[in-house]
């Protein structure tokens, strides 16, 4: 299980995050709301060891990753797609695909199987089958379309076998159409992997679809949790998007 307790970060005088205390069960589905610079990123780049936070701890199976690198965290299973940068644009997505997989294996204390290469080439087929990706297996990864680009990204964050996934708003620069079949994926993924994933998005439709609980967070810190329709009605979370570009989003999402 995913924990924070008390993480307090500050960059100069903005305090990005104040005091945040969080728990992620093992196997939920969570989504981070929040208006621009709410410290959503923050949040994130503070779990995954990209930030060490002021003061606070990030408790993972009851042990404290602060303090220890980024790498360390993805080994110990907390995976985090990140933008397009990361992807290696000469490889294909099947050979990006195989790289990071092997590369992972390589790493890992676990022990290997007999044929460690045609395991690792069942893992990547596997991955691209869950994410509907197969077709594209041949195409060099910097050809890809950007909303393929953003599965790969997802695809090259499941060949660390992340316990826990965090992805930074799946949907960001996709027309509405793309934006569903994507969430769509990500949600059949979060199923068939019984992973822990936490998803930050703009998108109060696709939110207060599919998320079993949403944390709310503004200036920094916590302000609403709780089921969609608990964030839906909750007057402090109105509050804070009314006046906002968020606000028709919100009113989307209540169909
Ligand atoms: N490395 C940094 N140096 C200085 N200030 C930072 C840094 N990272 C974040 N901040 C500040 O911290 C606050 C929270 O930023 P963050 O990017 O986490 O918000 P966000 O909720 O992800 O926003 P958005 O929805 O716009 O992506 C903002 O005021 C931002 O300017």
């Amino acid at each position: 299980m995913l924990k924070v307790e008390n993480l307090y970060k500050a960059f100069g005088g903005v305090v990005a995050m104040n005091d945040v205390s969080l728990d992620f069960p093992t196997g939920s589905l969570t989504a981070i709301i929040g208006p621009n610079g709410a410290g959503k990123t923050t949040f994130f780049n503070l779990i995954s060891g990209h930030i060490r936070p002021d003061r606070g701890r990030v408790l993972f199976d009851g042990q404290d990753l602060v303090g220890r690198s980024s790498l360390e965290i993805v080994r110990r299973g907390i995976g985090r797609a990140f933008q397009v940068a990361s992807i290696f644009p000469s490889l294909t997505l099947r050979e990006s695909l195989m790289a990071a997989v092997i590369s992972h294996r390589r790493q890992s204390t676990q022990v290997l199987t007999r044929f460690p290469l045609q395991s690792a080439a069942d893992r990547v087929e596997e991955i691209m089958a869950l994410l509907e990706l197969t077709a594209k297996a041949d195409v060099l990864s910097r050809s890809l379309s950007h909303g393929d680009q953003k599965l790969l990204d997802i695809a090259l964050a499941l060949a660390m076998d992340p316990k826990v996934l965090l992805l930074d708003e799946p949907t960001a620069g996709m027309g509405p159409e793309e934006r569903w079949q994507m969430i769509d994926k990500v949600y059949r993924l979060w199923e068939a992997e019984k992973m822990t994933l936490v998803f930050i998005e703009h998108d109060m439709g696709i939110v207060f679809k599919i998320a079993q609980t949403i944390r709310v967070l503004k200036y920094g810190a916590v302000l609403a949790e709780g089921t969609p329709d608990d964030i839906r009605s909750n007057p402090d979370v109105i509050d804070a998007y009314l006046g906002t570009d968020h606000d028709a989003t919100v009113s989307a999402g209540e169909g």
